[in-house]
């Protein structure tokens, strides 16, 4: 129910048997009768307004289970003289499937950081996704003028420029991403066609796991052009490389430059040849840097990017933090036309000497027509070898799936 504010009570109960001129369309409450014109109502001490109609969520889900603020309202009608129609789209719409973990730390970065002041957030669990939408809304004062959407249907995405996907189960304890492949395959083919369908024009980010082979089931079920489809990959080990490589020698993760490519899990490949800080590659100074002979031991960075969500997982079921924040670091990088370069999964057939039709991630330029280059990382041979393993390892699990 809508209770009338106090204030608002108070304010106007000062004048005693007040009377207001409202213009009130159809409206019932306890103490108003109905009219459909123009009406004099007379409120009277410790009255408590509310109207009879429901309106639990202030919300503008489109959803048409979820109640909605009705149009009319005789308060906003006494305030305002309307004078044109609201331009309602944003410009920076961005849709995200799946309100769990993922979809939710994804969101509270996309809001919280002015990437999108418009966000339709969907998932088949309507109970969680009223939930999640609500207690979001609820802290619209703090951000940026948000406007946060929810429904199970997915015309509440029309007219996204990027539709994040996150929906799909994860990894229990000690099981690999590769494992998820077929059940993620089927919640995706229940998802892409709609996205498309509502939103022709949107750059598809897929995080669902395992990442880089739904990325490909993703371009193929949604028709876009391989610039529009870009998986999550390895933006997040990569922060977890720089990060380790942050605490090993006391410098700012940001001022660490270290790539890992390649898949988004147990094949992915740590580019030592042009690990650096401020221009000094680290293997010049150690040749052996990243090798089994290397004395510093620094092939344990990878071990440990390789092992992160194993033992995140053990520790607290799920990841969530990491990948929340690369996620709007892509989704500013493509909203914002940046330009900026991150490690993406991309179609990566005939580079590197790939002949497999996959999704791996290499660096990217990415921006808002999506993967507009493919940075041609000058690679070792084993850092190549590396990378056609994880080629033929992912191509080994994606030969056997059926969508
Ligand atoms: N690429 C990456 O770096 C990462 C990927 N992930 C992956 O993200 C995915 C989600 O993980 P969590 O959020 O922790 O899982 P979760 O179980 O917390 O949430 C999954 C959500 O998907 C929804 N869902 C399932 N099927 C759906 C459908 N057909 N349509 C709409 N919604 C549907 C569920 O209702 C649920 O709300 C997993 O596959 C996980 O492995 C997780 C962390 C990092
Ligand atoms: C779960 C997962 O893919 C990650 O945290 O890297």
């Amino acid at each position: 129910m809508i209770h009338i504010c106090k204030s608002f009570v108070q304010k106007f109960y000062t004048t005693s048997h007040l009377t207001i001129l409202l213009k009130a369309r159809s409206i019932h409450t306890n103490l108003f009768t109905k009219t459909s014109c123009n009406c004099v109502i007379a409120l009277t001490q410790n009255s408590s307004l509310r109207t009879e109609q429901t309106c639990k969520y202030a919300t503008e889900s489109g959803d048409k289970k979820s109640p909605t603020v009705p149009a009319q309202s005789f308060i906003k009608d006494a305030l305002l003289e309307a004078v044109a129609p609201r331009i309602t789209s944003s410009g920076n719409k961005i849709t995200v499937v799946g309100v769990g973990t993922v979809g939710m730390a994804c969101a509270f970065g996309i809001l919280t950081q002015n990437i999108s002041t418009d966000v339709a957030l969907i998932d088949s669990t309507e109970e969680r996704l009223m939930g999640e939408m609500l207690d979001l809304q609820h802290g619209s004062q703090f951000l940026n003028s948000a406007r946060i959407k929810a429904s199970t249907e997915y015309s509440v995405s029309t007219g996204s420029r990027l539709c994040i996907v996150t929906a799909g189960v994860r990894q229990k304890e000690d099981e690999s991403r590769l494992a998820l492949v077929q059940r993620n395959v089927n919640v995706l083919k229940t998802i892409i066609p709609k996205l498309v369908a509502y939103s022709p024009k949107t750059i598809l980010l897929i995080v669902t796991n395992p990442v880089d082979i739904l990325t490909y089931v993703a371009w193929k079920l949604s028709g876009l052009p391989k610039n529009r489809v870009i998986g999550s990959g390895t933006n997040l080990d990569s922060s977890r490389f720089r990060f380790l490589m942050s605490q090993k020698l006391g410098i700012a993760p940001e001022s660490c430059h270290g790539w890992i490519i390649g898949e988004h899990g147990d094949s992915s490949v740590p580019v030592w040849s042009g690990v650096n800080v401020a221009t000094i590659n680290l293997q010049q100074i150690n040749p052996e840097l990243g090798s089994d002979k290397d004395p510093e031991n620094w092939n344990e960075l990878h071990k440990k990017v390789t092992s992160s969500a194993y033992e995140i997982i053990k520790l607290k079921g799920y990841t969530s933090w990491g990948i929340g924040l690369s996620v709007a670091d892509l989704a500013s990088a493509i909203l914002n036309n940046t330009g900026n370069i991150h490690a993406v999964s991309v179609r990566v057939k005939g580079l590197h000497g790939i002949k497999r039709d996959v999704f791996l991630s290499l660096p990217v330029i990415l921006g808002e027509n999506g993967v507009s280059d493919i940075v041609k990382q000058q690679l070792t041979q084993n850092e190549l070898d590396a990378l056609k393993k994880s080629a033929e390892l992912i191509h080994e699990v994606q030969a056997n799936i059926i969508f």
